[in-house]
């Protein structure tokens, strides 16, 4: 169950992969995204760009999910230096999970100081409607809890600290701001907050399963964003975190619906 520690990158091994992006583009980020399935047309509004396939950046894992592109675009958005993620990694791809976080230590040697992630995600709370985005207050790391978590192994201080606190992981500043931004904008009607539960998939829940989540205080379940939440922590970037509900989870032995990834990316 515990990934090979062998398996992890030290801190010399990500320096020089944020050194060797660093010498190809003169774009100094402060602000990375990572665009969950079906939300990587963001990083196509980056100004500018200067873009890398995961395939030719040393050390980086490669996107095998349909939906998820695969690429490490620089550029700016709105006048701002930013990097973003066009697609990134599962723990059901089959990687490491130190592996599938390695773009958050990326992210910092870079120079980023907040991190913005999206995602799809399945509704729980039965307030939720298809198309709602919901603000990330908080998440239940699963996978962490059954021992899978990135930062299991030995512990880096240039990194962060052996104990992270995870009580303020997902900015309170940051939150306030977008739901302040949201109701300007007239989202009040579709813009949501609430927890997010990491599951390690590949398979979608059963109907037990999601009644549990739900008990447990989840309103959204996806397979993603918490394990890179708690690196981007780790080394002590800001985070904020959005899910866009692309489907209600199944709740009811009655119900005839199917969760199935061509809804959740949408294509
Ligand atoms: O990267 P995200 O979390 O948006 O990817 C979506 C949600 C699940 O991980 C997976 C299932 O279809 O795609
Ligand atoms: N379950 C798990 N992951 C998901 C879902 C879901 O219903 N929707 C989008 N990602």
């Amino acid at each position: 169950m515990f990934p090979d520690l062998n398996t992890g990158f030290t801190y010399e091994d990500c320096k020089a992969t944020a050194d060797w992006l660093l010498a190809q583009t003169d774009v100094r980020p402060l602000v990375g995204i990572v665009c969950g399935s079906g939300l990587g047309g963001l990083a196509d509004m980056l100004k500018d760009q200067v873009a890398f396939n995961y395939k030719d950046i040393p050390n980086f894992p490669q996107s095998t999910v349909h939906g998820h592109a695969g690429r490490l675009v620089f550029g700016t958005l709105k006048g701002r230096d930013c990097v973003c993620m066009q697609g990134r990694f599962h723990l059901y791809e089959g990687y490491p999970i130190q592996k599938i976080t390695l773009p958050m230590r990326i992210f910092k040697l870079l120079g980023v100081e907040t991190v913005m992630l999206t995602n799809a995600a399945g509704g729980l709370n039965q307030d939720f409607k298809v198309g709602d985005i919901m603000i990330i207050k908080d998440h239940l790391n699963i996978p962490g809890f059954a021992g899978n978590h990135p930062l299991v192994g030995p512990n880096d201080e240039r990194f962060g600290v052996r104990f992270p606190c995870m009580s303020d992981a997902y900015d309170r500043e940051l939150q306030q701001l977008a739901m302040d931004v949201g109701h300007e904008l007239g989202f009040t009607d579709f813009l949501r907050e609430g927890v997010y539960c990491m599951l390690g998939g590949p398979s979608f829940e059963t109907i037990a399963e999601c009644r549990m989540l739900s008990k447990l205080g989840a309103d959204a379940v996806g397979m993603s964003t918490a394990h890179e939440v708690v690196v981007a922590r780790h080394c002590g970037m800001r985070v904020f975190a959005l899910s866009l509900i692309t489907n209600l989870a199944v709740m009811d032995y009655d119900s005839e619906e199917k969760a199935n990834h061509e809804e959740v990316s949408g294509g």
